[in-house]
């Protein structure tokens, strides 16, 4: 009989947290104070880093691999404008099939690394009129459904070494580094202030689900950042949110009534398929995945210019 003691860590305790930190410490040659989430398409964000260390998550204690498109699943860890910083290239998501504790690990992870600050950036749909694809919004506050219904990472015993079990999350997303962000955004983003609905995907949303979330006093939906958010709270970081608007939620919808169009697509995509089985496989995943395409498609638009935006904002993200 040999002890399994890697059974005593659970994938999503503060020592899963731990070791995953402990494993990076010992490789990093500078520990940062900023992480950068990179949401769906927006991997790019990581371009203007200065020296570069990169991880694989599949070589990180603890960390889940990422499974959606769109998400690179590595870590970058280097100087963004002289700035300390590590850039997670892909989350991951409830719909993925992780927990909330999972899901929140890196953030948690990056707090133990003695980051202070976290920017969760994301691909959103907008469910305003005017709040259009390209647009960028900076997060006001957020409404997290799943959270409301129980499906938060601070569900479960509390580990008061993250934070206290009843965290407090009015002004979560930190008015002067939301302001901050307001100012230094270069125009076309048109970048406004507004609320977020995190919701569990990964369907699209209805347009009537779109409308009661319009009730609710949403601005963009997406199915991330929320739990993230929640997590960072707890363990005391600053939180900033960026949603890049890649589409108007529920717009697949329309796109489906056009019927023909996206049939005759279909179509195209399986006959293609039969003839070229192995190499044109993917076509045929794309086109079942069309929706998700024309968001990664946007964001990847926009990318240069929120890249932009992060270039600006971390010399004055480092000292808190
Ligand atoms: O929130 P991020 O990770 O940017 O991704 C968004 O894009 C995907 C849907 O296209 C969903 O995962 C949604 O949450
Ligand atoms: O319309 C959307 N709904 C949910 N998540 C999203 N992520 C990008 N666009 C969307």
């Amino acid at each position: 009989w040999e002890a399994r003691t890697d059974l005593w860590v659970l994938p999503h305790s503060y020592e899963a947290c731990a070791e995953a930190a402990a494993w990076l410490r010992a490789r990093l040659k500078q520990a940062p104070v900023v992480g950068l989430v990179c949401g769906s398409g927006l991997g790019a964000l990581a371009q203007e880093l200065q020296q570069p260390q990169s991880f694989d998550y599949g070589d990180i204690p603890h960390f889940p691999r990422s499974t959606v498109q769109g998400h690179a699943g590595r870590l970058l860890v280097g100087t963004l404008g002289g700035c300390p910083c590590a850039v997670m290239q892909g989350r991951f998501h409830l719909y993925e099939g992780y927990s909330p504790a999972q899901v929140a690990l890196p953030v948690r992870t990056l707090a133990l690394l003695g980051a202070h600050t976290v920017v969760l950036t994301n691909a959103a749909g907008s469910l305003r009129e005017g709040l259009d694809p390209g647009d960028l919004l900076v997060i006001r506050d957020h409404i997290d459904l799943p959270g409301l219904a129980g499906r938060s990472p601070l569900v479960g015993a509390n580990d008061s070494r993250f934070g206290p079990r009843f965290p407090v999350m009015a002004g979560a997303y930190d008015p002067a580094l939301r302001r901050l962000a307001l100012a230094l955004a270069p125009p076309p983003l048109r970048a406004r202030a507004g609320v977020y609905c995190g919701v569990g995907g990964p369907s699209y949303e209805t347009p009537a689900e779109c409308a009661l979330l319009r009730m609710l006093g949403g601005d963009a939906v997406g199915m991330s950042t929320v739990a993230e958010a929640a997590a960072a709270r707890h363990c005391g970081l600053r939180v900033l949110g960026l949603s890049l608007i890649t589409n108007a939620a529920a717009s697949h919808e329309e796109e489906e009534e056009e019927g023909p169009e996206h049939a005759k697509d279909m179509e195209h995509a399986k006959e293609h398929a039969k003839e070229h089985a192995k190499e044109h496989a993917k076509d045929t995943e794309h086109a079942k995945d069309k929706a998700h395409q024309e968001v990664l498609d946007a964001a990847q638009a926009g990318a240069r210019l929120l890249a932009q935006l992060l270039l600006a904002l971390a010399p004055r993200l480092q000292h808190v």
